[in-house]
């Protein structure tokens, strides 16, 4: 089966609303080297930012695509959308989704205006015209519409006040699907437009000081073809899922009220569960988090499952989105590695043979490879099988069926189906909104058992490592005590301790950093002993994972100091595993794997000073609203210092796809003689890495 690699565009939206757009942020076409804001499709596009700790250092993230700020809907529609039709056609499915910070510009993309209809209006139809070309083959087209909204799911087809939370499910065959979500049967652009409308005024908006028109929630449209071959009896059914995200949100910069923040908390957190999937699925971790948001088990097939998968990143200009710029485009950055295995969803219609003794399930679904489809089109996609086998409960809300036509009774009806990424085969569907009488008179399935063993490894493992880690902090508190009496107790000499007595100090600080690690290491072991697999970081608390990491970057610091790069560096990447998303904690990964690649000692980035919490409290605008983020790891601590390494946690961590700085790079020699006779040693190491090293190529740093 052949991979797929997701295709990522960019999309920088223009200046709204009297921003200021101080150009911090620009697309450039590199084949002229020349900024601009036009739009290209050149393979050659980079978007550039600067370097929030050094403005002097330009990060640059190339893509395939990248839009300018006075591109428009119809090129963003012919150049990457439009192609992917025919993939649809040949009965595969593909997702297209908008991702970015909030106010970006992803709902004005997917959906546009009357005046600049977006992709979906575009998609729509593109499709119908398809439609009308296609020869003996009986196409038929229906659509179905839901939101995910504090992560629950509700059908934009039915009006809010009646509409139910519809319960995500999986079938025997590893299909996630929307149980009871409204499939209705479109024949005319017009049709759709009625339909999508009305829906549309149903999906929960909001206000926000970023956005007037702020959407609260993540919408999926799912356009399915079926196209019935009366000869071969057999039905191909392709998908387009078209994704409007809700955008991740800096709760410093929207000003939202308690209501907003909690749907803020939802977005950002299902949004979160997103950065850990595409992390998982980089690192090639054993397991993919997708059950942990509803999001990211509908998105499942787009991403490391069967799906052709185009993710539109939506960036705003300004250094006041500046951070949030560099999350969406290190996401960006890290979902372009993730892979796809597309297959066409075709079924044969006709009667099953008699099986002998057991009974088969039903039809059987072949699904092909989407090779030499998919290939033409050099992108990846999915053909989810959209009728295997289903034997979903029959929904107990009573759901309006007025032009629709429900999956209830329908067989395979669902409208947003997609099989298991892993080929998972479960003996039973899974109903997380199955109450505990549903599952009365069942025997437990084998998901269920391990389920209930993992919380019980999980709880067993999370207070063993919160009660090392308490009684490692006891110990530390008790020995700087210790210090500070010896301190005391020498007044003539208050700044240096005796050798005599430091020593053993040391001598503790090491063995308990030792013992530490062991026991980390431990407690892993034993871990991985009971869940082969399962990852120790996949099952822990978010606290105890932040604490873990902190244990871990601690050692590693330790070790760095020493001058041991390659421990600290592996003890870094441990740290990594618990804690993906940390900025600063990736920037410390590159800077000290250039450092021993490269043979060079390792100079950390100066800490800055520590500010008081008031000083701290008065700056909330501007650069300190930004690391402010609400998904700051240290959460004892939200306005404190920078320094550590846990201080900020932007939603996704950055990746420095390059770093180079146009300012150092054209300096002659003689230039940075002079620039280091000037500047004090520390810097000039730096400087020189600034200078000497480009990343463009990746594997350079890597
Ligand atoms: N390319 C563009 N050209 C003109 N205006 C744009 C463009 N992109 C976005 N806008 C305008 O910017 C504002 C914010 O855009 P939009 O609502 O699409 O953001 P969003 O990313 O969907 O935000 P949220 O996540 O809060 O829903 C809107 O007023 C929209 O009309």
């Amino acid at each position: 089966m052949s991979i797929h690699k997701v295709k990522i565009i960019t999309r920088l939206r223009p200046r709204i609303n009297g921003e200021i757009d101080d150009d911090s942020v620009q697309v450039v076409h590199a084949s002229d080297n020349t900024s601009s804001s036009s739009s290209s499709t050149a393979n050659t596009s980079f978007i550039s930012v600067p370097n929030p700790r050094d403005p002097t250092q330009i990060f640059k993230f190339p893509f395939s695509s990248c839009y300018g700020q006075d591109s428009n809907q119809t090129e963003i529609y012919t150049n990457d959308v439009e192609p992917l039709l025919d993939v649809v056609y040949s009965g595969v499915t593909v997702t297209i989704f908008a991702y970015g910070v909030t106010s970006s510009g992803k709902t004005f993309t997917m959906q546009g205006t009357r005046a600049e209809p977006g992709v979906i209006p575009q998609v729509v139809q593109g499709i119908f015209r398809k439609k009308n070309t296609i020869r003996n083959l009986e196409c038929s087209l229906s659509v179905s519409y839901m939101e995910i909204y504090k992560d629950e799911v509700y059908d934009l087809f039915v009006t809010r006040e009646n509409a139910p939370k519809l319960p995500v499910r999986e079938n025997d065959s590893g299909m996630v699907f929307v149980a009871n979500l409204s499939k209705v049967d479109i024949n005319s652009v017009e049709e759709f437009e009625h339909l999508y409308n009305a829906a549309t005024k149903h999906r929960s908006v909001g206000a926000t000081n970023l956005n007037r028109a702020s959407s609260r929630s993540h919408a999926i449209l799912t356009i399915e073809a079926k196209m019935i071959d009366p000869v071969a009896n057999t039905t191909l059914t392709g998908k387009i899922n078209l994704v409007d995200l809700a955008g991740s949100e800096n709760n410093k910069l929207t000003g939202n009220d308690p209501a907003r923040m909690a749907e803020s908390a939802a977005i950002n957190k299902s949004l979160s569960v997103l950065g850990q999937v595409v992390h998982a699925l980089n690192t090639g971790a054993t397991r993919i988090p997708y059950r942990n948001s509803k999001l990211t088990r509908l998105l499942q097939d787009a991403l490391g499952g069967s799906s052709v998968g185009l993710l539109i990143c939506n960036i705003a200009p300004g250094i006041k989105f500046r951070q949030d710029t560099l999350n969406t485009l290190n996401f960006a950055v890290r979902t372009k590695n993730v892979e796809n295995r597309p297959v066409v969803n075709e079924r044969d219609n006709r009667p099953a043979p008699r099986p002998h003794f057991a009974a088969l399930p039903t039809q059987l679904t072949a699904l092909k490879p989407a090779t030499s489809l998919v290939q033409a089109h050099a992108t990846s996609n999915v053909g989810a099988p959209t009728s295997g086998p289903s034997r979903g409960r029959q929904s107990l809300v009573p759901v309006s069926r007025q032009r629709r036509q429900s999956s209830i009774g329908g067989g395979i009806n669902q409208a947003f189906l997609f099989p298991g990424a892993g080929g998972t085969r479960l003996p039973a569907i899974v109903d997380e909104h199955a109450n505990e009488s549903d599952k009365s008179g069942q025997a437990l399935s084998e998901k269920d058992i391990d389920e209930r063993i993992s919380k019980a490894v999980e709880a067993a493992v999370e207070a063993e490592v919160t009660r090392r880690l308490a009684e490692r902090e006891r110990q530390m508190q008790e020995e700087r005590a210790k210090t500070a009496r010896l301190k005391s107790r020498s007044p003539s000499k208050p700044t240096t301790i005796p050798t005599a007595a430091l020593t053993p100090l040391m001598k503790r600080h090491k063995d308990l950093d030792h013992e530490l690690m062991t026991r980390l290491q431990e407690l892993e072991r034993k871990y991985e002993r009971g869940a082969k697999e399962t990852q120790l970081a996949d099952v822990l608390s978010p606290v105890s994972k932040k604490k873990t990491g902190r244990a871990y970057v601690a050692l590693a610091r330790a070790h760095s100091e020493k001058g041991d790069l390659q421990v600290a560096l592996d003890l870094y990447r441990k740290a990594e595993t618990y804690v993906p998303d940390n900025i600063k904690l990736k920037e410390r990964i590159i800077e000290i794997e250039w450092a021993v690649k490269n043979n060079q000692d390792y100079v950390p980035s100066p800490k800055p000073a520590r500010k008081s919490k008031r000083k701290a409290k008065k700056n909330t605008n501007g650069e300190n609203g930004e690391n402010e983020h609400p998904m700051d790891v240290d959460e004892r601590k939200p306005s404190a210092s920078k320094s550590s390494l846990f201080d900020v946690i932007p939603e996704f961590g950055l990746e420095m796809t390059n770093m180079d700085s146009p300012n150092c790079s054209k300096r002659s020699l003689a230039e940075l003689d002079d620039l280091h006779a000037r500047t004090p040693v520390k810097r000039q190491k730096r400087t020189v890495a600034s200078v000497s090293v480009d990343i463009r190529d990746k594997s350079a740093v890597l």
